[in-house]
């Protein structure tokens, strides 16, 4: 069958399918390679070579030695004087799946006439190939892999990589090796790359490997060094003067003399070792110091290699692995801006759709209006759209090269999209801006109370995004059920029932259309066509009475009052017990609280300050939820130790720390982590620290374990009794009855 193809002549057509595609393959290896601003993606790219690989497999007499496929790219005449390389730098072979990596391994089993060899792992380093050339030890030349003979001279340029050695350092320098590595540029120092480049009016870069090879080909190695590039080794080319068994032992010695080895390669004996190291590389693809766009999995023996031999193009004892590509070349059709829970408004990008990384992505976010600038992207611009694991999808840079002079820059709104307000930002230097209009919004208050309802908080389940709006900011009636959260616990079906709302898109938000007539969706949300309760409303309004009984800590996060998340709820819930308790607080009881701190204190006190927050308080009262944990009601008994505020230093004999916490809350005192002057009592250990020449310092009564057992037993004025005497001439201080911590002075009120 193939035979007989080969004979037949390459129709005209295909011979002309062949030219152009060829022809667009050698342009996006010149933009790729030569000025640095590919416009298509890794993934197009290989795409195109693919299929012309397929046509020449079909048709052999097309792969002819000047195909592209048949050479490593990048002869080109560029501003560097070129340097011939001592040995070929060779392109890799790939494998896209487990079936081209058997059949790789296959024919390596095969021709190596020994069962006894070793795979080298590696990662596949996303950067550009760069030939170092030491001669006795010194760094004499670099260059770019060019069309794997002849290179770039870029020796001033990499000179000014702080990990490339002038010298090589150690024993057993050879007279000439030929070191192979790749210099690549940081993910998370591009875009302050992009920024100042755009600040500058310069073109911003589409990804950090593009970077890289901009940065480093650089006419002037000045504004090379400015770039923070770096480089590992993954190879090396012609020698004299040394020789080793293994490549593996070679790194040994190359990292001994001071060159940047890889950190996660390794030698290992089977295929399915390979496998596991390729699939262990695959999810922790970002713990990696650079990106990774594969493994490179090679034979170890050197010997062994030199059996195997190259093709024109690459090696027959080394194989590429790629990854799934994390980045998709897309359009930038427009830059919106939604509005969060605290009224923090963000743009984010709609792209075309695009599948990457498996999913299909439609959105991705921008953080806010400086980030844009930063980015130097354009509305109609194509872009370079990166989802790396589970991560949201984010815009790296913008495919210059494509702009047609239609693409507009974004510009923030001044007002909220979704109420009309002026937005400001809510403290001087503040970046985000923000809607003030937190109590009627509809976006913050849908958003809010979307967050109360959901899993980090009441848990309410029937309770989403759609019933969130659709209370808040129904079609109809006219006056809505929740005007804001504090109505949740009075919800009732006969106010569900008639609530009429737009059936909205999951992904963009907008409501959606009818297809035939064009007009916006709208169902009864809470009724079926009878006008009966649905079973998920009724089973809502169940959820939301149970609701109720969440513990102090879910009600808290579910506030959303700034900087405080679940942990600084969790926090505030362990240490006061009780919503009252919180607002009762002043700032600095609050920031003394380990964990809390002072901006979170002083975000508190504002949130309680806010009337109608406290209404919300008021009315959820009255429905009869109790916001405190167990056993910090009324009904516990006597406090003797309320309004005092005590810290524990230093190991106790009788009482574990969280112990004698809890003895001193369940009396109602307060357990701060730090000293200050409010504090009434230190509770002093062994060992105690810094705490407890704070209390000396401040002349606090210093109990030790037995004048803790009075407090706890007699209460503060036989504490005060039995405490300590203090050092250095302060005694009369600490005996004095007016001493500065008495309780009853600092109470708050
Ligand atoms: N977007 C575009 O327009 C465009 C154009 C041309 C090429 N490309 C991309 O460039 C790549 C093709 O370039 P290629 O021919 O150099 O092949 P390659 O990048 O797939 O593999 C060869 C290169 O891998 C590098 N490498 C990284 N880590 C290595 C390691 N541990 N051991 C050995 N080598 C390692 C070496 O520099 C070597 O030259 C593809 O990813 C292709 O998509 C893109
Ligand atoms: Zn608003």
């Amino acid at each position: 069958m193939a035979a007989e193809q080969q004979d037949t002549a390459v129709p005209a057509a295909v011979r002309e399918q062949h030219a152009l595609l060829a022809e667009q393959v050698e342009e996006h290896r010149f933009r790729y390679y030569v000025s640095d601003q590919p416009v298509v993606s890794d993934a197009e790219f290989d795409r195109l070579l693919r299929s012309l690989e397929a046509l020449e497999e079909q048709y052999p007499e097309l792969r002819t030695p000047d195909s592209p496929t048949q050479k490593v790219a990048g002869a080109y005449e560029t501003d560097f004087a070129s340097v011939e390389h001592r040995e070929r730098m060779l392109s890799l072979d790939n494998a896209f799946d487990d079936e081209e990596l058997s059949a790789w391994a296959d024919r390596v089993a095969r021709d190596v006439g020994t069962p006894d060899f070793h795979y080298l792992c590696e990662l596949k380093v996303d950067g550009l190939a760069v030939n170092l050339t030491y001669e006795k030890g010194r760094l004499t030349r670099a260059a770019t892999r060019g069309d794997g003979r002849t290179g770039e001279d870029i020796t001033p340029n990499v000179r000014t990589i702080a990990e490339v050695p002038d010298r090589l350092s150690g024993d057993r320098i050879p007279d000439v090796v030929e070191i192979r590595g790749e210099v690549f540029f940081p993910m998370e120092k591009f875009e302050e790359l992009n920024a100042r480049l755009v600040a500058a009016g310069d073109k911003p870069f589409a990804n950090p490997r593009n970077a890289a090879a901009g940065s480093l080909r650089q006419k002037d190695p000045k504004v090379t060094a400015t770039r923070p590039l770096h480089m590992v080794v993954h190879g090396i080319g012609a020698r004299e003067g040394f020789e080793t068994a293994t490549l593996s032992q070679a790194y040994g010695l190359l990292r001994e003399w001071g060159l940047p080895t890889a950190r996660h390669n390794r030698v290992v004996s089977s295929l399915a070792e390979v496998r596991e190291f390729i699939a262990h590389f695959g999810e922790h693809r970002h713990s990696v110091e650079h990106e990774i766009d594969g493994v490179v999995v090679k034979l170890d023996e050197i010997p062994l290699q030199g059996r195997l031999g190259s093709t024109a193009r690459a090696p027959r004892w080394a194989i590429a692995w790629k990854y799934a590509p994390e980045e998709v070349n897309t359009r930038l059709v427009d830059i919106k801006v939604g509005v969060g829970r605290t009224g923090r408004v963000t743009p984010y990008a709609q792209v075309e759709p695009v599948t990457v990384a498996g999913s299909e992505v439609e959105f991705a976010t921008l953080h806010n209006q400086e980030v844009v600038k930063a980015k130097g992207v354009l509305i109609g611009d194509t872009v370079v759209l990166r989802k790396a694991g589970d991560v949201i999808p984010e815009i790296l840079g913008p495919v210059v090269d494509l702009r047609d002079g239609t693409e507009r820059e974004f510009v923030m709104p001044a007002e909220c999209p979704e109420c009309g307000t002026p937005l400001r930002a809510m403290k001087e230097g503040d970046i985000d801006l923000r809607c003030p209009n937190a109590q009627t919004c509809p976006a913050q208050l849908r958003e809010r109370l979307f967050y109360l309802a959901g899993r980090q908080c009441l848990d309410i389940e029937n309770f989403g995004a759609v019933a969130a709006a659709a209370l808040t900011n129904p079609l109809e009636p006219a006056e809505p059920p929740m005007r804001d959260e504090g109505d949740l616990f009075d919800l009732t079906i006969e106010q569900l029932l008639p609530i009429k709302a737009y059936v909205l898109d999951a992904d963009s938000g907008l409501p959606k259309r009818d297809p035939k007539t064009g007009e916006e969706k709208i169902v009864t949300v809470f009724a079926n066509q009878k006008g009966e309760p649905k079973k998920n409303a009724l089973a809502m309004l169940e959820n939301i009475a149970a609701a109720k009984e969440r513990p102090l800590a879910r009600f808290i996060n579910g506030l959303s009052i700034r900087h405080v998340g679940p942990v600084a709820a969790e926090t505030l819930a362990r240490a006061f017990r009780s919503i009252e308790r919180i607002e009762q607080a002043d700032e600095e009881e609050l920031a003394a609280t380990e964990g809390v701190g002072p901006i979170i204190a002083a975000a508190v006190k504002e949130w309680f300050a806010v009337d109608w927050h406290q209404e919300i308080l008021r009315k959820w009262r009255a429905a009869g939820v109790r916001m405190e944990e167990e056993g910090a009601g009324e009904d516990e008994g006597p406090r003797p130790l309320e309004g005092l505020t005590v810290v524990v230093t230093g190991t106790l004999q009788h009482h574990t720390r969280d112990g004698a916490k809890e003895a001193l809350q369940s009396r109602g005192a307060k357990v701060t982590g730090s000293v200050s002057k409010k504090t009434s009592f230190v509770v002093v250990g062994e060992n105690p620290g810094s705490k407890y020449d704070k209390a000396v310092q401040l002349k606090l009564p210093v109990l030790d374990e037995a004048g803790f057992a009075v407090l706890l037993e007699q209460g503060p004025d036989a504490a005060r009794e039995a405490a300590l005497p203090a050092e250095g001439g302060a005694a009369a201080g600490a005996a004095d009855p007016a001493a500065p911590a008495a309780p009853a002075a600092e109470q708050a009120g």
